[in-house]
């Protein structure tokens, strides 16, 4: 007998405690039930019904279910189940049968479920071979109080990774349309294993519409990827492009940045005809969020940390995941304090960030190496070989599914498929605050005015490279004095001119060295001889 293989693309759990006026766990469901995308599985999940109540509400739902095919699942009870005869169970850790009583009450045909939430309880779980596995909290969620802590998309992509394809995997805990592609999207491991399903509760059983909640996931789930292909390599001569764009769509830039760089941030904003907005307002974010060509820069270079630093922070990058928008995430000073890593860490957990730029120590520091030793926020730089730092970028991108920028004495860039290396700049760069911060700005702004299918590697190196251009060309109209503050002002105005002329940005771009490194994903594998050294695989583009 093969194991049963449910569809568990949209994996509905009830809930009776939140549910919306005039409405009850039976007529939500009747409800999703009759959408054009109905959930594929449903588990009734019930804390405080008594036996009798509890096979009643089952029996009920259950002739539901079978009249649309749609599997059925008792959350916590065999005996449930059994008196009800649906399609199985989903059991946690404390539930009053283990997986191979439950499956010997049960039989061979039945599904069942079990919950996992990190890896010691995944490999006890591999050990009882459930049909699926459900990983969760992804998020915290207030429908389930007693929730174990929150994953992360890079926690759940860590058990999925220790889950054999041959076992079906979904994700639990706080998931919404809002978030649902990107939970599917980021979880994916580097193998390209992927979740099976994700399992709502709130999303659905809270909501008044729970017809349009379920078609809406369906769709989400199922929409072509918001985010970019990662393979796809950069076209120089579309620089002048991505810069033209910047005055055809004039981007907004929402910032939430630190207050040492706030007015540098501002005017370079300006000086390449973006608009800044610096809220940090949450009652505002959704209306920003809304807008046309809108990108954010999320810098947490003024570490205060706590509860309202958090939720100003996730609340800006969920507003802005939702509506698609790009998201800079600059982690200031990650690689200074154990306190700003773990805030950098649960950032980046906790939404999507389409570009994560940082100076060596912060990269490192997100990549879980060892960091150079930095004293305070400012970059430290310059200490790993083109290899090494090249690998850290490569593979941060690549597991994170993102663009990853390392800025220093030459720019490491890359989406995990392409791996760039920028040479150009100018010293002031790091004697001056606020300008390293600023380019997050730049960058924002370029994504933001790129168009939404586009991949964003190409406008990102773009903004890049007009940025060191303006500062080297700002250091050559000192004609080799020492004047830092000399230097800001005239850089803003080289950024400006260049911005705004008719200069072939190509040509200024590519005059300085854009080289792509390619093989940069086996560099350093020892096995079997496969691995690569830098003089073997480095190709100038
Ligand atoms: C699909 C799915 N995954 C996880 C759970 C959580 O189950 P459990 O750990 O038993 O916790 P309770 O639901 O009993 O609070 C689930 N119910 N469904
Ligand atoms: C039932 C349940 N189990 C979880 C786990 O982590 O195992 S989280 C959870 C509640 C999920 O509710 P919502 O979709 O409203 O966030």
């Amino acid at each position: 007998m093969p194991p049963p293989r449910p569809n568990l693309e949209l994996y509905l759990v009830t809930d009776s405690v939140n549910l919306p006026p005039n409405s009850t766990v039976y007529s939500q469901v009747e409800a999703c039930l009759s959408a054009r995308h109905p959930p594929t599985i449903v588990q009734i999940r019930e804390k405080h019904l008594s036996t009798a109540k509890f096979i009643e509400l089952a029996r009920d739902i259950y002739a539901l279910t079978s009249k649309h095919g749609v599997p059925l699942l008792i959350n916590d009870r065999v005996d449930v189940a059994l008196a009800v005869g649906c399609e199985g169970v989903h059991l946690g850790w404390d539930d009053m049968a283990d997986v191979p009583t439950a499956r010997k009450l049960l039989g061979p045909e039945k599904i069942i479920g079990l919950s996992v939430s990190d890896h010691e309880q995944l490999e006890k779980a591999l050990g009882v071979d459930p049909t699926y596995l459900g990983i969760g909290p992804v998020f915290s969620t207030p429908t389930k109080p007693d929730h174990n802590p929150p994953l992360g998309t890079p926690g759940v992509r860590s058990l999925l990774s220790a889950i054999p394809a041959t076992m079906q995997a979904i994700a639990i805990g706080g998931i919404n349309h809002g978030n649902v592609q990107r939970v599917l999207f980021q979880s994916k491991d580097i193998s390209g294993r992927r979740l099976d399903g994700v399992a709502v509760v709130s999303a659905i059983m809270a909501s008044p519409l729970p017809v349009g909640a379920c078609n809406l996931l369906h769709e989400t789930i199922n929409w072509p990827p918001l985010f970019v292909p990662t393979d796809y390599s950069i076209q120089t001569e579309d620089f002048p492009i991505y810069r033209d764009n910047i005055h055809k769509h004039k981007p907004l830039v929402h910032h939430i940045t630190n207050n040492v760089v706030k007015s540098m941030s501002a005017n370079i904003s300006l000086a390449i005809g973006a608009s800044p907005i610096m809220s940090e307002n949450p009652a505002e974010f959704a209306d920003l969020a809304a807008l046309p060509n809108v990108g954010c820069v999320l810098n947490m270079g003024t570490f205060t940390g706590g509860r309202e630093f958090q939720d100003l922070f996730l609340g800006a990058l969920r507003e802005h995941n939702v509506r698609g928008n790009p998201v800079i995430f600059d982690p200031v000073g990650a690689g200074a304090t154990s306190a700003r890593r773990e805030f950098a860490q649960m950032i980046v957990g906790g939404g999507y960030c389409t570009v994560i730029k940082g100076n060596e120590g912060e990269i490192k520091s997100l990549a879980g190496l060892e960091t150079v030793k930095m004293r305070g926020v400012d970059g430290a730089g310059g200490e790993g070989s083109e290899e090494e730092l090249a690998k850290v970028v490569h593979d941060l991108a690549t597991l994170e599914n993102n663009i990853v920028l390392m800025t220093g004495p030459k720019d490491y860039i890359s989406n995990g498929a392409h791996t760039f290396c920028l040479t150009n700049g100018s010293k002031y760069q790091s004697r001056v605050t606020g300008v390293g911060c600023a380019l997050g700005s730049v960058i924002a702004a370029f994504c933001a005015a790129a168009p939404v299918d586009e991949s964003l590697i190409g406008p990102v190196i773009s903004a890049i490279g007009m940025y060191n251009v303006a500062a080297e060309r700002a250091e050559m109209l000192l004609e080799g004095s020492d004047q830092p503050g000399k230097w800001a002002t005239v850089f803003v105005d080289c950024l400006a001119a260049i911005a705004m002329s008719s200069e072939n940005l190509t040509e200024l771009i590519a005059a300085h060295e854009v080289r792509e490194l390619t093989n940069v994903g086996k560099w350093g594998r020892p096995a079997g001889g496969e691995g690569l050294k830098q003089g073997e695989d480095l190709a100038e583009a």
